[in-house]
């Protein structure tokens, strides 16, 4: 999995072979690689319209694809497993634009990725491409963690709501009496890093500690919220195609008196958690306990505005259920390989808007 963080590729190899008898699903082995710098900055700028897009594109989802291999074959080493050991590799790619609704309502999300190179490099299957089936149906294509929610973190008898704070933020609503409701809060890390980065010089604010330090401003938190984005209701989604830090220059400029960086980090924070806030308070109102998910989980600044937020929720993380915050999204997206061999439905209709359930990715066979 790389999200939209675009940190690097999180990689599990999991086990779903107890599932069947109501057992627990077990990570064998996890690892993380980080971006090379130039590919991330390549990653960034793809994001927006460019000089010779399409063969910048393909050359760095070459480069990604490489990347990948390697990951796979550090998971394996870890695990001490051949590669016959292993049904499919579930493949997210790099989400380089996403405008799913655009003309007519049939619109596009792309994501940057070379299945066939991949199949090529480990000898494996590969399920990828996870997004476009959904949105081809009338989707969203976004998101897709919510089904590996339900079937991993739903209580009978119990409202529980999962968060993911990854690039931007996503909530899965899982109601006591069996349904379900998904959709994107807004932006996350992809603001809070790019802030950050722009100046402290870090890829990220560890434990969130610049942002406590500073003061939310009323009036900027007041502008991010002002969006059609945060009225309109599910299904939605959302990425950096409509928040980065452009959009939030632009808000800024508008404001009366300029603000001291770090208290625009705070903002930002508190924007974040506000967004979350209001969705449970909306859609959600009789949540008790919220688990976090994703690296916005470390954000010790982040977890504690949304305490505040909600103060009759009990804010946990997946890790107190016994998946570890940073395995997640990338167990998520080997479920829905999982989901793919075996022809089923990965989307929730109730979540993405899709005419239907649809078997979702396509395969690169070994
Ligand atoms: N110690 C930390 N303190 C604060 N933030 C952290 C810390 N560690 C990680 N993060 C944040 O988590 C981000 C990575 O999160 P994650 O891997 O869940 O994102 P992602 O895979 O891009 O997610 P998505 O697909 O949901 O967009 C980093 O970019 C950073 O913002
Ligand atoms: C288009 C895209 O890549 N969307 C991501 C992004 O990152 C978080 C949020 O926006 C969510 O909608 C989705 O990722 C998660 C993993 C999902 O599909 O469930």
């Amino acid at each position: 999995m790389s999200g939209t963080s675009l940190d690097g590729v999180d990689g599990v190899l999991v086990d779903f072979s107890a599932q069947s008898s109501g057992a627990a699903l077990c990570v064998l082995a996890h690892t993380h690689s980080p971006l090379p710098p130039a590919l991330r900055a390549e990653a960034l700028a793809l994001n927006r319209s460019g000089a010779d897009e399409l063969h910048r594109s393909a050359l760095a989802a070459n480069a990604l694809s490489v990347l990948e291999a390697e990951v796979v074959r550090t998971l394996l080493a870890q695990a001490d497993l051949s590669p016959a050991a292993v049904r499919a590799i579930g493949a997210h790619g790099l989400t380089l634009r996403h405008q799913p609704g655009l003309h007519d309502g049939l619109g596009y999300t792309l994501q940057m990725h070379n299945g066939a190179l991949l199949a090529e490099l480990t000898g494996l299957d590969v399920v990828c491409d996870f997004r476009t089936r959904d949105v081809a149906a009338g989707g969203q294509g976004a998101p897709l963690v919510c089904a590996f929610h339900q079937a991993l973190f739903a209580q009978p008898g119990a409202d529980v709501a999962v968060l993911n704070l990854g690039g931007q933020s996503n909530v899965t609503l899982l109601r006591s009496g069996g349904g379900i409701l998904g959709f994107d809060c807004g932006p996350a890390n992809a603001l809070l890093d790019g802030w950050c980065e722009r100046h402290l010089g870090h890829a990220f604010d560890d434990a969130g500690r610049w942002a406590a330090g500073g003061q939310a401003d009323a009036a900027l938190l007041g502008a991010l919220l002002n969006e059609p984005f945060f009225t309109r209701r599910p299904p939605k989604s959302t990425g950096r195609d409509d928040f980065n830090l452009a959009w939030l220059d632009a808000k800024l400029a508008a404001l009366p008196a300029s603000l001291a960086p770090q208290d625009v980090q705070a903002t930002l924070s508190a924007f974040v958690a506000r967004t979350v806030a209001d969705a449970l308070r909306l859609d959600a109102p009789a949540t008790r306990e919220l688990l976090v998910a994703g690296g916005g989980a470390f954000n010790l600044d982040l977890l504690q505005r949304l305490r505040a937020l909600l103060p009759g929720v009990a804010v946990l993380t997946t890790g107190d259920r016994g998946l570890d915050v940073s395995h997640v999204e990338a167990t998520a997206f080997a479920w829905l390989a999982q989901a793919h061999v075996q022809r089923l439905a990965g989307n929730r209709v109730e979540v993405t808007g899709a005419r239907g359930p649809r078997v979702l990715g396509a395969l690169y066979p070994a």
